[in-house]
């Protein structure tokens, strides 16, 4: 079959979009990548003055939905939870390890770092984290591709920066990594690690070829840690992680363990929960896990630091409430990285 698999420009992009072209010509198909610019990529705003998750995906879909190409692959972090009218993912492949990584000056770990080093990441799903330690370190907002922003670490502007090991494996750049951060200290975003592959709803036939790529271990957990995010987005933009790993229960079955973590930037408030349940209830876990939070006070992690605590009983804000008071600035939207 002739494939065309479009793709962002992003050396990150290509690079998994490579991969998966080499898997689909193994399995003796023709593939043409055509790369696609979009607005994330021309446009050096502040992704969350851009309006939000979706603005790497947006022109990519919108090439699927015009028949310009029949596959794309997506980092399903970067992936609204929302589904894409007449599009469906045809396969997830087996993630990628799923941690952050430190890329930090003279070798140093986490606990290595001095009081006040400065770690740069846009993510506050990171820093949230970060702060949560208790480490006494500083965060400097940054942007930009994985090369430059490891170059901010050599050029000595950060002491360190925190990157998604699967990105720098895909680069083959490991060798830059100083420490692989345990998920006790910081969970991944749902879906780091894990690609999705797009095609249109009615292309039966390729349907059939990109599904042979999809593993269900993978496809359950990332379900799981996605449906955490889809019940608490609801107008909110907490920092948020959440993973799901796949085991053996004890009658030799699967069941899936999920933890989650929401918190503040400024590490005034940290919560983390997590629960086990059977493979087949991969979504309903994810909202388990959800209410689990919200029992406890997530809608805190949701409005902005300086404002008091939403004081309403389990705090859940309706969809489309914005947690953001009048004197302060729209919090940004883009927070699942
Ligand atoms: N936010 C950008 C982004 N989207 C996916 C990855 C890494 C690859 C993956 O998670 O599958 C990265 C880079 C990073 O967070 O360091």
């Amino acid at each position: 079959m002739r494939i065309r698999v479009g793709s962002r420009r992003s050396k990150l992009a290509l690079t998994q979009t490579g991969l998966i072209a080499d898997r689909l010509r193994a399995l003796g198909h023709e593939v043409k990548i055509v790369e696609i610019v979009t607005e994330g990529d021309t446009n050096r705003a502040s992704l969350s003055q851009l309006g939000g998750t979706g603005v790497f995906a947006t022109a990519i879909r919108n090439a699927l939905r015009d028949n310009r190409i029949d596959l794309t692959v997506h980092s399903l972090k970067d992936l609204p939870t929302a589904p894409a009218g007449g599009l469906t993912i045809a396969a997830i492949p087996p993630r990628e390890d799923a941690r952050d990584v430190l890329v930090a000056r003279d070798g140093l770990t986490l606990g290595e770092l001095p009081q006040g080093a400065v770690v740069g990441t846009g993510s506050p799903r990171r820093v949230a984290q970060l702060a949560a330690l208790g480490l006494g370190l500083t965060f400097r907002d940054i942007r930009g591709n994985v090369d430059s922003r490891i170059g901010l670490v050599r050029s000595g502007e950060v002491d360190a920066v925190v990157l998604a090991r699967a990105g720098l494996a895909r680069l083959g750049r490991l060798d830059e990594v100083t420490e692989a951060i345990d998920p006790l200290q910081m969970l991944p975003a749902p879906g780091q690690g894990a690609l999705a592959l797009e095609i249109r709803a009615d292309d039966a036939a390729l349907h059939d070829v990109i599904q042979q790529l999809d593993d269900p271990d993978t496809r359950a957990a990332v379900a799981a840690e996605r449906a955490v995010l889809a019940r608490l987005e609801a107008g909110c933009s907490a920092p948020l992680g959440a993973l799901a790993e796949v085991s053996e229960d004890v009658d030799g079955g699967l069941e899936i363990s999920l933890r989650a973590f929401v918190g503040r930037t400024d590490g005034s408030f940290d919560l983390r929960r997590s629960k086990t349940g059977p493979f087949e209830d991969a979504e309903r876990l994810g909202h388990d896990v959800a209410q689990l939070l919200l029992d406890d006070g997530a809608a805190e992690a949701f409005a902005s630091s300086d404002s008091p605590p939403d004081p309403a009983p389990g705090g859940h804000l309706p969809r489309g409430a914005d947690p953001v008071t009048d004197n302060h600035p729209p919090a940004p939207r883009s927070v699942n990285t």
